[in-house]
């Protein structure tokens, strides 16, 4: 399970994050969305303990995120994933689990298996003449090599074909059907509806909307209502043989009743129509928050310098950051 709990991050006089909470449940996939910059990539990085919160605290199965043996139970996908490119599938796969201690066998086990399930193909050709999609379900096969309960993902269908696409988001719901905790970003809100349980909006930093897909829709979206009259009605557009007009609420479709009536006409028919989370979303990434990101003489711009020896899951990143 993760927790998140006022977790606040400050560069210099900038908040990245303003303060979020919320909880992953296993067996859940739980979605950030937001515009470039809202603090997504920020949000994951401090839940897979790559980045030391200014404020608040990010948790994993109950222990600090930035715990060395939190980060080795835990698989994060980087929005960027470098590989070795002069090494094959296998090898690198296999490097990486040398890197968490798996035994030889178990870890030529569970690299044939993710592999087996990701179909991957061309295991043994080296990773620089591999395709895009093949790159990133490495990297995907990658964050499973220690067999992780709980799975970070930071936008694992960026910039795939719709068919790889398809299959890496399959892929992730399986993952958190056989109860894998799933905390996924994305910018495409067609992927956010078709595969996350529940879903967090950030803008500018801070959480602006939560819930369910369906929750978010009712809580901020709007509800438009077609009313077509057999007359013309003050605002109406002609539609065939009869007339349109949209309005937002019960009171005006009976507001137009009563004027097509007056007019000599009737409500012939009202149709419904729900925003999308796209244009909740639009809504509110183009919304100015109240808050400024402005802050104080700031105390954190070097998030990452702790002062400590480096751990083993930190050097297993310096392997992964010296592959870009
Ligand atoms: N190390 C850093 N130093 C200063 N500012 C940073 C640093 N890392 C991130 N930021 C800023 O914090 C804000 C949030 O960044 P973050 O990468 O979390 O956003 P994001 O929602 O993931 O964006 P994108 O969708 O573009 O990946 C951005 O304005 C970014 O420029």
């Amino acid at each position: 399970m993760i927790r998140v709990e006022g977790l606040r991050k400050v560069y210099g006089d900038f908040a990245a994050v303003q303060g979020s909470t919320f909880t992953v449940e296993p067996g859940e996939i739980f979605g950030v969305v937001g515009p470039n910059g809202a603090g997504k990539t920020t949000t994951l990085k401090s839940v897979a303990g790559l980045i030391e919160p200014t404020e608040g605290s990010a948790t994993v199965a109950g222990s600090p995120a930035d715990d060395p043996a939190t980060r080795s139970a835990l698989g994060f996908l980087p929005e960027e994933s470098p590989l070795y490119e002069d090494m094959t599938a296998r090898s690198y796969l296999r490097f990486f689990a040398d890197l968490y201690d798996v035994p030889r066998e178990v870890a030529d086990e569970r690299i044939e298996s993710a592999l087996d399930d990701l179909e991957l193909e061309h295991r043994e050709r080296r990773l620089g003449d591999t395709s895009k999609g093949m790159k990133r379900k490495v990297a995907i096969a990658r964050s499973l090599v220690n067999d992780p309960d709980v799975l970070v993902y930071d936008e694992p269908a960026s910039g795939l074909d719709p068919l790889t696409t398809n299959y890496v988001l399959e892929f992730t719901r399986e993952l958190a059907e056989s109860g894998k905790t799933v905390l996924f970003s994305a910018h495409n809100l067609y992927h956010v509806e078709s595969i996350c349980d529940r879903v967090v909006i950030m803008n500018e930093g801070e959480i602006v909307a939560r819930g369910t897909v369906e929750e978010i829709r009712a809580e901020h979206g709007e509800t438009t209502y077609r009313v077509f009259t057999t007359v013309p009605v003050a605002g109406s557009d002609p539609d065939g043989d009869r007339h349109v007009v949209a309005v937002g609420s019960m009171d005006a479709v009976e507001a137009v009743r009563e004027r097509a009536t007056e007019a000599g006409g009737e409500v012939a028919d009202i149709r419904t129509r729900e925003s999308t989370l796209e244009e909740i979303f639009l809504d509110m990434a183009g919304r100015p928050m109240p808050g400024s990101r402005r802050v104080g003489p700031g105390d954190d711009s070097r998030s990452d310098a702790t002062g400590r020896p480096a751990t083993g899951a930190e050097k297993r990143e310096e392997a992964s950051e010296a592959a870009k």
